[in-house]
């Protein structure tokens, strides 16, 4: 019974937050940092009004003033996320004491795949079966896949899941298993004894049966044991393609009947694969999401959403419970309209050689947008209030039936005739057609990054966000380990941001009147993001090319100035790589992080800004180009020892190729011309940008002449750029030498 004082006491804490110390260092930094950036544009001012005025002295110099724009832009929107960083503590353990269990929300979580070859239906499975074991009432789960392979593959692993589920939940609550992913927990230290050998046993016999579907690209006759999976195929008619096909809405599992082997209800499972037409566009990732939404509006209809990529499995049971901490906590924000939680990744190696954790991108960033209006969206691991989709907080938008809304209750069982002919309808792909979806409702459409875009506008709508990242990574996914799969993956994401950056909702314009300057900057910073190209482009081929010709174009090191472009790149340099070991990484990955973005520069942006231009002008490009998740043998273990990927010929490989062999021959054309006792002074900068991309390029020099093996730089372009990086010294020396 509780006493008079009880009752008076302040109910127990969800959730506690504070602001970094370091704020206040990065302020004051920052305003250093700005009056030496003014110092900088007034020594190129001077540069510019130099009496020897020749047409190539005036283009180097405006290219260097371009380029050091460009640069402190840039610069300036990483500042945004340095001056109010935020890190939140949830108290799960509290949760039940102030909501009972059963009041707990419902929740529905999206899970999407594309691809059976790129992205293996066991990995998909894996992921779903991790998420219905949550620690969490199983009635209130609802797990949907959206297969935009449209592929029977997906649809045989999910009737196989399905099955080995009412095996795996109850072990996992049994056992209170922390990895309720079946492949990441065989894979782990468990201890072996006669219950877990027996459960492996089940896990490698469903593998099995589903590895060997996908080999022979079929489902053999003895693997379909009922009636009712016979149906669940019935609709891959003949001439049921990728493109084209009917929508196919199938219940694998309903809670109300279906039961693990201990009696206990399992989750709702749905295979949804929306209608697909070669004449209506499809929107790639973000239409999938949508068709999710409305099917599962008619379904079950949760409150609370969850959307996950196929690789991104659940590492923790009780993520839930530590997200509801903060939608339960009303304090936390006051239009609470999603909860992002970090992308972590499995099976990065050591030194991470591609920057693919990017760090500063899903851990260090979102805590300084925290301290904002909250950060951005990232496409998985992302827990949304399904209201937030309708319209900003104060000005909701219905959509066009009822029984899509979000306050609306759902009266039927999921396996209904009605229900199900309605959601059957909802997926279909001209659904949409004349409808607010994908402009005022659901998912944005309009950007290849679905996700940011998303997440962009619904802060401009008024909703706020919060981080949520908890010590242990809440889920792990998959990181590309081949360097064209990364560059690939940068590549369509550079082309999605341009598409943000020059459209109406632009977030240097739009996005500063509708969210604040702070916000709209780090927003813009994404938006942004493949400018870097214009810089690093620049200082990868100018100071070298005019080193060749013993052409100064930096201050001497006996110049005052000197110190202020020392400053200005130490500066920016040293804050980044502190801030990265201050998040608990390396020296090792933060080298290679920023050996990455050199790489991007001249790579990803630079390709991602001619395709969105490209697409401007309305020559077709690639699309939505799906990261694969499959790992060839050879290649894993290359990637492991920490070797780069090279092997496939890439007009992305023969540019960086270009660069870092102009760059040697320039580093070791100035470093002679020193040792013969030429300008040191004055040529030190430029020597010293060349040395320090060659020590960024050793592995490219590696694999253009000492490796045999396949994932060297193939021949021919390792040839063909040879020939270019010559012949642009041989130009520049007529064109510089006059
Ligand atoms: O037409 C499509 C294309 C992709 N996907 C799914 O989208 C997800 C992400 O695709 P992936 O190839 O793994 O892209 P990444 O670049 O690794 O993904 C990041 O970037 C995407 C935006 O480009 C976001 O959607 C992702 O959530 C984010 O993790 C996968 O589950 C795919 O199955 C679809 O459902 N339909
Ligand atoms: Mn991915």
């Amino acid at each position: 019974m509780a006493t008079a004082t009880e009752k008076h006491k302040p109910p127990l804490p969800l959730h506690s937050h504070r602001f970094l110390r370091r704020r206040y260092f990065n302020r004051a930094f920052a305003a250093i940092y700005i009056l030496s950036f003014l110092a900088l544009l007034y020594h190129h001012t001077l540069a510019l009004s130099k009496e020897t005025k020749t047409l190539v002295s005036i283009s180097v110099s405006i290219s260097l003033l371009i380029a050091d724009l460009f640069l402190f832009f840039m610069w300036s929107t990483t500042q945004c996320f340095r001056m109010n960083p935020l890190v939140r503590k949830v108290f799960p353990e509290n949760l039940e004491k102030v909501v009972s269990r059963e009041s707990f929300p419902a929740l529905d979580i999206f899970i999407c795949t594309a691809d059976p070859y790129k992205e293996p239906p066991l990995t998909v499975i894996n992921t779903a079966l991790s998420v219905m074991a949550y620690d969490y009432p199983t009635q209130k789960i609802s797990v949907y896949v959206s297969d935009d392979g449209g592929s029977q593959l997906t649809l045989f692993a999910f009737l196989e899941g399905a099955k080995f589920g009412r095996h795996w939940l109850p072990f996992c609550r049994e056992n209170s298993i922390m990895e309720r992913c079946p492949d990441a927990y065989f894979s782990s230290n468990y201890s072996a004894n006669s219950k877990t050998q027996h459960i492996k046993m089940m896990y490698e016999k469903m593998k099995m049966r589903v590895e060997s579907a996908v080999a022979k690209g079929e489902i053999a006759d003895e693997y379909i044991t009922s009636e009712q999976e016979r149906t669940a195929f019935s609709k891959w008619t003949p001439g049921f393609t990728r493109q084209q096909h009917p929508s196919v809405v199938q219940v694998l599992l309903d809670s109300r009947q279906d039961r693990d082997i201990t009696g206990d209800s399992m989750p709702n499972l749905i295979y949804l694969s929306r209608e697909k037409s070669k004449t209506s566009p499809h929107h790639f990732k973000g239409g999938a999401l949508n068709a999710l939404l409305r099917v599962s509006a008619v379904l079950t209809n949760a409150p609370v959403i969850l959307t996950l990529d196929c690789d991104m499995f659940s590492n923790d049971p009780h993520t839930v419970q530590r997200v509801l901490c903060l939608f339960m906590d009303h304090s936390v924000r006051p239009n609470l309209g999603y909860i992002q939680l970090p992308q972590v990744f499995n099976g990065l190696n050591k030194a991470d050689i591609y920057g693919c954790e990017f760090k500063p991108l899903f851990q260090m960033n979102p805590r300084g947008m925290d301290g904002q209006k909250g950060p951005n969206y990232y496409g998985t691991g992302c827990f949304f209030v399904r209201r937030a989709f309708f319209g900003g907080p104060s000005s909701s938008v219905q959509p066009e039936i009822p029984e899509l809304s979000p306050d609306q209750g759902v009266k039927e069982p999921i396996t209904s005739e009605k229900i199900l002919k309605l959601a059957n309808l909802v997926a279909g792909c001209n659904y949409e057609n004349h409808t607010n979806w994908g402009s005022k409702i659901g998912f944005k459409y309009g950007s290849l990054v679905e996700d940011y875009y998303t997440g962009y506008r619904l802060v401009c709508e008024g909703w706020q966000s919060a981080f949520c990242d908890p010590e242990r990574p809440a889920f792990l996914g998959d990181i590309p380990i081949s360097l064209n799969d990364a560059l690939s993956q940068t590549k369509r994401w550079s082309v999605g941001l341009l598409e943000v950056a020059f459209s109406k909702y632009s977030p240097i314009t739009f996005g500063v009147q509708a969210v604040g300057f702070l916000e709209a900057h780090c927003f813009g910073h994404y938006a942004f993001w493949p400018v870097w190209s214009v810089p690093v482009a620049i200082y990868a081929f100018l100071p070298q090319l005019t080193l060749l010709n013993n052409m100064p174009i930096f201050p001497k090191v006996s110049d005052p100035w000197f110190y202020l472009y020392a400053f200005l790149f130490l500066g920016a340099y040293i804050q980044e790589c502190l801030d990265f070991i201050l998040a608990k990484s390396t020296f090792e990955r933060w080298w290679n992080e920023q050996r990455m973005w050199l790489i991007r520069g001249l790579t990803s942006y630079l390709f991602g800004t001619i395709e969105f231009f490209s697409k401007l002008v309305g020559i077709p490009t690639q699309g939505f180009n799906v990261t694969s998740k499959v790992v060839d043998d050879e290649q894993g273990k290359r990637y492991g020892q920490g070797i780069f990927e090279f092997g496939v010929p890439s007009p992305m490989f023969l540019l960086l190729s270009v660069a870092t062999i102009i760059n040697l021959i320039a580093f070791l054309g100035g470093f002679l011309e020193v040792l013969r006792g030429g300008n040191l002074d004055g040529l030190f900068v430029q020597l010293f940008i060349a040395g320090f991309a060659v020590l960024n390029s050793l592995p490219l020099y590696e694999a253009m002449v000492l490796r045999a093996d396949k994932g060297k730089m193939p021949t021919k372009t390792t040839i063909i750029s040879a020939f270019i990086a010559l012949g642009l010294c041989v130009m520049s020396s007529f064109m510089l030498q006059t």
